[in-house]
């Protein structure tokens, strides 16, 4: 398949382009019917990215079929990879795309510093070089975008989905306070679900690397929608010291545990005062049991007037007893995405989500017949099981084994498998 000619990328690019306009498919091409959404070249390797949504089943494997053979039979073209549009988005009731890890910021009771941890959290991440997003889950008293100078309204997509509004300091922010300026809306309940569901899983995130869920007080429809819903990979509790806090804060970690949202920990806020100030919370009660079973024990944060206003603070750079506070539980949560985030999925693993189970199939084994003795890592949904007895049956049609499979769980993210083969002649391409 090389061409005597050194092509670069772009050149193949094009050329396998005008070959994807030859294949027919519903009674067009693929590129006239939209359904590719990204032809992609990086060392005569092709990715197409395919948006199977409009095609049936049997389509969707002739399409990949066909743009395989496209593309294998465009010269400067060593190898094709076919993977489907939005395949990152995780299965789940509430799938959130765009977005790497989702933290909740949750506590039942009302006022104990939910909105004020979350929009300095979100800064001191941001601060850090993360790319963050906030969404404000309280659909009857809004107030993350305050606190956060989010400056509305949230325009809608072509596709119609609600587009974040940007801070100066970079920090995508969604709140119906951004879509509905004239005060609280009276939602009714049932709507409330349909309302959290569309604003946060519909909202086009741009590539976060964190998003933080301010999450309402109470447990009421948003919080149970989000909790139990959305692919949230860790919460974080705020609790006051007063016993009727800590009731509240037990209530919220019951809820998360009962979800299998791992708790991050309970932030212990407004404990003693700032210099020169006085704090109404004082008492010494603490969900000490709460946060035994978190992933870490987190330094309280103090009554401070600075984490009050709605000013950039450097928080890599603390002055205050508050700041550094929140500089230290930036630290923690970091910490937390990065050990806790489940395994890391390598640069060139191949992405299979959302292919027909038969082009997920051919796609590995030809991957083999590329890689040789090299290992092979995909990303799938699915029963990895399936797929490990197909490549295997395949290798030993050509006299080799599997010599190595790691299947990991990526959670809502699916399954990532890694596969080495051993011995025997490089198995035969499927395409
Ligand atoms: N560490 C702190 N130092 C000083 N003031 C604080 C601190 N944490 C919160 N506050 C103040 O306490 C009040 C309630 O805080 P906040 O709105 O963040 O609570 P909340 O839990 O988000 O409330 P709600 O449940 O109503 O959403 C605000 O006036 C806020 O400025």
């Amino acid at each position: 398949m090389t061409d005597e000619t050194p092509r670069t990328d772009e050149e193949i690019r094009r050329a396998v382009v005008d070959r994807v306009r030859e294949v027919e498919i519903m009674g067009g091409d693929p590129i006239g019917e939209q359904l590719i959404e990204d032809v992609d070249v990086a060392d005569g390797i092709v990715t197409f990215t395919v948006d199977f949504e409009p095609v049936g089943r049997v389509l969707a494997d002739r399409l990949t079929d066909q743009l395989r053979g496209a593309g294998l039979a465009t010269d400067g073209v060593v190898h094709v990879r076919v993977e489907a549009a939005g395949s990152d988005a995780p299965e789940t009731g509430l799938p959130v795309s765009g977005v790497d890890s989702i933290i909740a910021v949750g506590s039942a009771k009302g006022g104990v510093g939910k909105t004020t941890i979350t929009a300095a959290l979100a800064r001191a991440l941001a601060e850090d070089g993360l790319d963050v997003g906030v969404f404000d889950a309280n659909v009857y008293a809004p107030d993350a975008p305050d606190l956060l100078e989010a400056e509305g309204p949230v325009a809608t997509s072509p596709t119609g989905k609600p587009m974040p509004v940007e801070t100066d300091d970079g920090i995508q922010v969604v709140s119906i306070e951004l879509i509905a300026e004239d005060g609280p809306v009276a939602w009714r309940g049932a709507m409330v679900h349909d309302v959290v569901k569309d604003l946060l899983g519909n909202a086009a995130w741009d590539d976060r690397d964190v998003l933080l869920v301010d999450l309402p007080p109470g447990i009421g429809d948003a919080v149970y929608t989000i909790v139990q819903q959305a692919p949230l990979d860790g919460g974080l509790l705020v609790s006051t010291p007063t016993d009727e806090c800590v009731r509240a804060t037990r209530r919220t970690a019951a809820l998360y545990s009962a979800n299998d949202v791992p708790s991050i920990g309970v932030v212990p806020n407004m404990v003693g005062a700032a210099e020169g100030e006085s704090t109404p919370f004082d008492g010494d009660a603490l969900a000490e049991d709460v946060a035994e079973a978190a992933y870490a024990e987190i330094d309280h944060v103090p009554f401070d007037p600075a984490l009050r206003e709605p000013t950039t603070r450097s928080f890599a750079d603390p002055v205050t007893d508050g700041e550094r506070a929140i500089d230290a539980l930036r630290e923690t949560v970091l910490e937390f995405v990065e050990t806790e985030g489940g395994p890391a999925v390598p640069e060139d693993a191949v992405d299979l989500r959302g292919l027909p189970p038969e082009s997920c199939q051919r796609q590995v084994v030809t991957e083999f017949g590329v890689a040789d003795e090299e290992p092979v890592s995909v990303v799938l949904r699915g029963d990895p099981d399936d797929l490990v007895d197909v490549v295997d049956e395949s290798l030993a049609r050509d006299g080799r084994s599997l010599e190595r499979t790691d299947v990991d769980d990526l959670g809502y993210d699916g399954w990532l498998v890694e596969l080495e083969a051993a011995g025997g002649s490089t198995v035969e391409s499927a395409t």
